[in-house]
């Protein structure tokens, strides 16, 4: 279906020379870039060792981010308590953390939890739901910033204040955006520098040198901090399912279970794209777009997912 929403959707647009960003000459990565092969290997791999990757995740939308795990073809298990969730850290692949939705005891189980998971040298995805949005979720977002996750992904208003709160270079004087609730109220490539310099802070404390930031809107970036990757299409429908953003962070969390956090971040965010544009074409509205979604996280192939546009 066609949602009114997706009027200005790129989606349909897979041209190599679909407009990719502000101030960007981008082109679509040639088909024997060795990043196609290595998220085709992810999702090949995925499917093969089913890898367990636990989330911290708000309740709103925990069961879609464990049957959008399971139908990527890896295992969920959802935790709370920081000896559950360090415990399980060691058999799990990677951890999810998403801090949608805070309860009282979550500020010090979460500072607990990614200490633990740095001096277990555990890999790990934040989802900074609704950064900037009160004192409790500030001092857990502020919390991570020595003990950081190894990708971070978030929607542009997200990573703006991640940026900010983090004393990265950014928050100049007047830039005092914050998402409408959960909701981003800016656009992605207004998050671009930002998403550079978190992802440049994750490497710096990451003992492999790397980290990776994934910005979700309408065209995903993707950035390593040294390279910024777009990846257009998916449908507006995925706006109009709650957790899709939540689903696309636990995904990732997936990959990362068996890949390294760049292949990890565009491997999630590819299938998530392709697998919107399936549902997208049979659903008749939210309810069946999210149905459909599913089984095409399940049933789109390893050779669509590492063919799609990647401008770089
Ligand atoms: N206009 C759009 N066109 C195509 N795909 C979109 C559009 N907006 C969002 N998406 C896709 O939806 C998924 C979730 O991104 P979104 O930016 O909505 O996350 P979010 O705001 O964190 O969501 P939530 O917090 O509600 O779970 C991503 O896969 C993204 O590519
Ligand atoms: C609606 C909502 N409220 C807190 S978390 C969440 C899910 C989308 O992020
Ligand atoms: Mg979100």
């Amino acid at each position: 279906m066609t949602p009114s929403a997706s009027s200005s959707n790129p989606s349909s647009n897979h041209s190599p020379n679909a407009s990719p960003a502000r101030g960007a000459a981008a082109g679509d990565l040639p088909p024997d870039h060795p990043l196609r092969a290595a998220v085709r290997k992810a999702v090949d791999d995925v499917r093969a060792a089913t890898p367990l990757a636990q989330s911290f995740t708000n309740f709103v939308t925990i069961n879609l981010v464990a049957n959008a795990q399971l139908a990527a073809g890896g295992t969920a298990a959802m935790s709370f308590l920081p000896d559950d969730v360090l415990d399980t850290a060691a058999i799990a692949g990677a951890t999810y953390v998403n801090v949608g939705t805070l309860l009282p005891f979550y500020g010090d189980a979460l500072a607990d939890i990614a200490r633990g998971l740095h001096d277990l040298g555990r890999p790990w995805v934040l989802d900074p739901v609704a950064a900037g949005i009160g004192a409790t979720r500030t001092a857990i977002l502020e919390s991570f910033r020595d003990v950081p996750p190894n990708v971070v992904r978030g929607n542009a208003s997200e990573i703006i204040v991640l940026d900010r709160l983090w004393g990265l270079g950014g928050g100049e004087a007047g830039d005092r955006t914050r998402p409408a609730g959960v909701e981003s109220v800016d656009d992605v490539e207004s998050a671009a520098a930002a998403a550079r310099r978190v992802a440049r802070h994750l490497a710096s404390r990451s003992p492999d040198g790397r980290g990776t930031v994934a910005v979700s809107g309408a065209i995903d970036l993707v950035t390593d901090g040294e390279r910024d990757y777009r990846l257009p299409g998916g449908s507006a429908m995925m706006t109009k399912i709650t957790g899709a953003g939540c689903s696309l962070g636990g995904v990732t969390a997936t990959y990362l279970a068996v890949a390294d956090p760049l292949t990890a971040a565009l491997a999630a965010s590819l299938h998530f794209n392709r697998a919107a544009e399936t549902a997208a074409a049979s659903a008749q509205g939210p309810g069946s777009f999210q149905t459909a979604f599913l089984d095409a996280l399940w049933n789109t192939t390893a050779e669509r997912i590492a063919a799609s546009p990647i401008l770089a």
